[in-house]
């Protein structure tokens, strides 16, 4: 463990004193004399002004009875202990900032190179924040905007405004909109960058300081059910757990099958909030700042977050252009799609298709995907399960390479033979117990075995005494979590805004490039419409619409076809990339985007599907001469493609809500039947089935048909051969009339409109 104290006179740097918390070196004094191990010839630094005093992974500053004392953070006080980023004061009696001496603390881990730098607000009156050399204070980060926020000086006060940036700019926790007054030691979050507001200057990190992640005290409890009709009993399946994580580390959770590995990896990484106890990261509370540190947390799930159709160099670049900011240069996406190639070692595998590639490398593809925001804090759920031994060292040893790069990595794994790579094992017994938590090989010790698969048997049978005794071993107090001095509540996560249009944008080219890549269900949704157009041309006759009957079985056929094809295109649409959805919603991914991209893709399959359709249909078949638009032909296009994308929106609507394809197309049927039961063509609609037949778009449908071919003025067969029959009904709703036309089309897009809120609606409520 390291860290380094940053020390300023009057604005500039002068030192930085670099702690080693492992050497015997544990006081560092600072005074005017020059006995101390850093002096300072200045009027108000006392001879022997204050220590600073290594306390294992901690570092505490005292003043020493000086004259003008010190503050910490604006505030004057005597002693503390250091947090990452606190700034520590010496000024004179008249309180001038600008004279005065000037500590930064900051926490390194071993691989990390992390500077503080300052920036002299003096005489300047705009100050502009970006990833582009342009800007005064560049911060070259993926998160970061080209031009991405500014510092003005407004009257004698500091004012910061965010560009609009992908990212956002965050004012101590809270997302910054409009221009927001900066008060001194405010802090500025952009990227993974830490910005402090010091009267006249800013103080800010570079580069490539990782996370450090403490857990303290984190219970979760739940009501489990026992059975139908049986009251539900209280389960603790998280149970007090602490655990101090350092920068740039590589950790696993090991545990029984049901030992809460996933229910703990979702509160360290805020997916799933426990029920008590806190998460910091660089000592600031994390679901409290959920929204500023989301963006530098990367998650792999267990399922792979890539689409098979793609080659791995367009997923990647598709992921790269919704994730990295919305100024990002075509160059800059393709340097970062290669240097994350490079990265998850796929070099030469570019243009392969992801479901060519193996289980290991198809792993590596969904990492890559995560790389691409460059993530300070990485999860991954089981990235070694189905991969062989060798792939599973291969995986393990990628992981140890990006953690020596900086990354903090938390992962849940079985894959005991490969423990040793990693710096830290979590060990939870049944009941979410804590049962071990340092070094892998203590772990052996600990346990007293020779085998990591032989602390499964301990913690199965005894998970209570090993909880007990972890708690009193020596590794219990040595790896223990930094205590968090003011934990602050626990709030919910809002989502960042992103330009929807430019998303929609993305969302749209992506869907098309995937439904033209799957070739053979593009041809297959393509042909259903001409395949069902010549099986029906095999059973009616030249001129079906000659008479009531056989208009009426032409009539219900249309309807039905358009139903049934507009369904088939989107029941499975949204479900079967369920895992992507998931990933990229809890990144950035808005809903209006989304489901547009999905309504205008599939909106054109329904076009194209309506008119060749109807095309091949009325080119065989004698059509009545009159029509109310001029063109009966178009009619019935119109008809069947709103037909047909209304049943497309209410597919959606079934996609958005079950969890996999399989459920999506057993529900098929009871949405596809009742369409043929309650069009009012084969059933006299009474009562409720009247009523509840208001909500088939075949009904509606099989309507607007039979005006266009104005069915009540069609004969019955059986007149034609000379036969006198009483006369019938003839339902208004089916009189020759543009306007009835108008309205049941009007039906149709209301119902499209309804189903597409739903779809909406029931993917915002999967969020929760
Ligand atoms: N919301 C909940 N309500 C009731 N029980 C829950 C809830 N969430 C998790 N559990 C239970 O808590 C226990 C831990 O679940 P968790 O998925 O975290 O275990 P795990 O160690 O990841 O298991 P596995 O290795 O099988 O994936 C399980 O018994 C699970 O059924």
């Amino acid at each position: 463990m390291k860290s380094a104290i940053t020390v300023s006179y009057k604005g500039d740097v002068v030192t930085t004193i670099d702690i080693d918390h492992s050497s015997q070196k544990k006081f560092y004094t600072f005074g005017r004399s020059t006995k101390n191990d850093v002096f300072l010839q200045s009027a108000i630094v006392s001879n022997e002004h204050l220590v600073f005093e290594v306390r294992g992974d901690q570092v505490y500053v005292r003043d020493l009875n000086s004259t003008n004392g010190m503050f910490i953070n604006g505030e004057k006080q005597p002693s503390a202990v250091l947090n990452n980023g606190d700034v520590i004061r010496i000024d004179d009696l008249s309180n001038n900032h600008n004279e005065g001496v000037m500590f930064i603390y900051s926490l390194h881990s071993s691989n990390i190179d992390e500077k503080w730098l300052e920036y002299s607000l003096r005489e300047k009156t705009e100050v502009t924040i970006g990833r582009e050399d342009s800007n005064e204070i560049v911060i070259v980060h993926s998160l970061v905007s080209r031009q991405h926020a500014m510092i003005e000086k407004l009257g004698s006060h500091f004012y910061i405004e965010d560009f609009k940036s992908t990212n956002g700019t965050f004012l101590n926790g809270k997302r910054v909109t409009g221009k927001q007054k900066l008060e001194p030691l405010d802090t500025i979050f952009i990227g993974s960058t830490k910005l402090i507001f010091h009267e006249d200057k800013i103080i800010y990190n570079v580069e490539s300081s990782g996370l450090r992640l403490d857990a303290i005290h984190i219970s979760k409890f739940v009501e489990e059910s026992k059975g139908f009709l049986k009251p539900k009993q209280p389960k603790t399946i998280l149970d007090d757990i602490s655990i101090g994580i350092k920068a740039g580390e590589l950790v696993s959770i090991i545990g029984g099958s049901g030992a809460g590995k996933s229910t703990f990896m979702d509160a360290l990484n805020g997916f799933r909030l426990p029920t008590e106890g806190s998460v910091l990261i660089n000592d600031d509370d994390f679901y409290e700042n959920y929204e500023a540190y989301k963006n530098i947390i990367g998650y792999v799930p267990q399922q792979d977050i890539v689409y098979d159709t793609l080659s791995v160099e367009d997923m990647l670049t598709y992921a790269a252009r919704l994730r990295m900011p919305e100024d990002s240069t075509e160059e800059e996406i393709q340097a970062r799609v290669d240097q994350v190639i490079r990265d998850v070692e796929l070099e030469g595998r570019e243009d392969v298709l992801i479901k060519q590639l193996s289980g290991g490398q198809r792993k590596r593809a969904s990492i890559a995907v995560e790389l691409l925001a460059d993530p300070k804090l990485f999860f991954l759920d089981e990235p070694t399960s189905g991969l062989d031994p060798g792939m599973e060292r291969n995986m393990m040893q990628l992981l140890r390479k990006l953690s020596n790069q900086g990354k903090t990595i938390i992962l849940i794994t079985h894959a005991t033979a490969n423990l040793m790579l990693c710096d830290k094992v979590v060990i939870l017994g049944f009941g979410g117990k804590l049962c071990y938590f340092g070094p892998p090989s203590g772990s052996l010790q600990f346990f007293g075995v020779k085998d990591y698969a032989d602390i499964y048997d301990c913690i199965n049978k005894h998970s209570s005494d090993w909880q007990m005794r972890f708690k009193q071993s020596e590794y219990y107090s040595y790896f223990k979590p930094l205590e968090v001095k003011t934990p602050k509540p626990i709030s919910a996560p809002e989502v960042a805004d992103r330009s929807s249009m430019k998303q929609f944008s993305i969302l749209c080219k992506r869907y098309l490039k995937l439904t033209l890549a799957d070739k053979q269900r593009s041809i297959v949704l393509l042909l259903q419409a001409p395949f069902i157009a010549f099986v029906l041309l095999l059973v009616v006759s030249d001129n079906p619409i000659q008479f009531y009957e056989s208009s009426k079985e032409l009539i219900f056929t249309i309807a039905s076809t358009g139903v049934w094809i507009g369904l088939l295109n989107s029941i499975q649409e949204i479900t079967k990339e369920n895992d992507i959805y998931r990933r990229e919603r809890a990144v950035n991914l808005k809903l209006i985007p989304y489901i547009s991209s999905k309504l205008i893709i599939l909106g054109v399959l329904s076009f194209v599907q309506a008119v060749l359709f109807v095309a091949i249909l009325t080119q065989f078949i004698t059509l009545p001469t009159e029509s109310l638009l001029g063109s009966i032909r178009l009619e019935l296009m119109i008809t069947l493609f709103l037909t047909t994308f209304a049943a497309t929106t209410l597919g959606l609507v079934i996609s958005s809500m079950v969890s996999n394809s399989d459920r999506a197309m057993g529900i098929a049927p009871y949405l596809l039947i009742p369409q043929l039961i309650l069009n009012g063509l084969v059933f006299k609609l009474e009562g409720a089935a009247e009523v509840i037949s208001n909500l088939a778009i075949s009904k509606w449908a099989a309507r607007a048909i039979g005006i266009s071919f104005d069915l009540n003025s069609r004969p019955l067969e059986i007149e034609d051969s000379g036969f006198r029959v009483p006369q019938r009904d003839l339902p208004e709703y089916f009189d020759y009339e543009l306007s009835l036309l108008y309205q049941n089309w009007m039906i149709l897009v209301g119902v499209a409109v309804i189903c597409i809120i739903a779809s909406i609606v029931s993917l915002k409520l999967k969020d929760n």
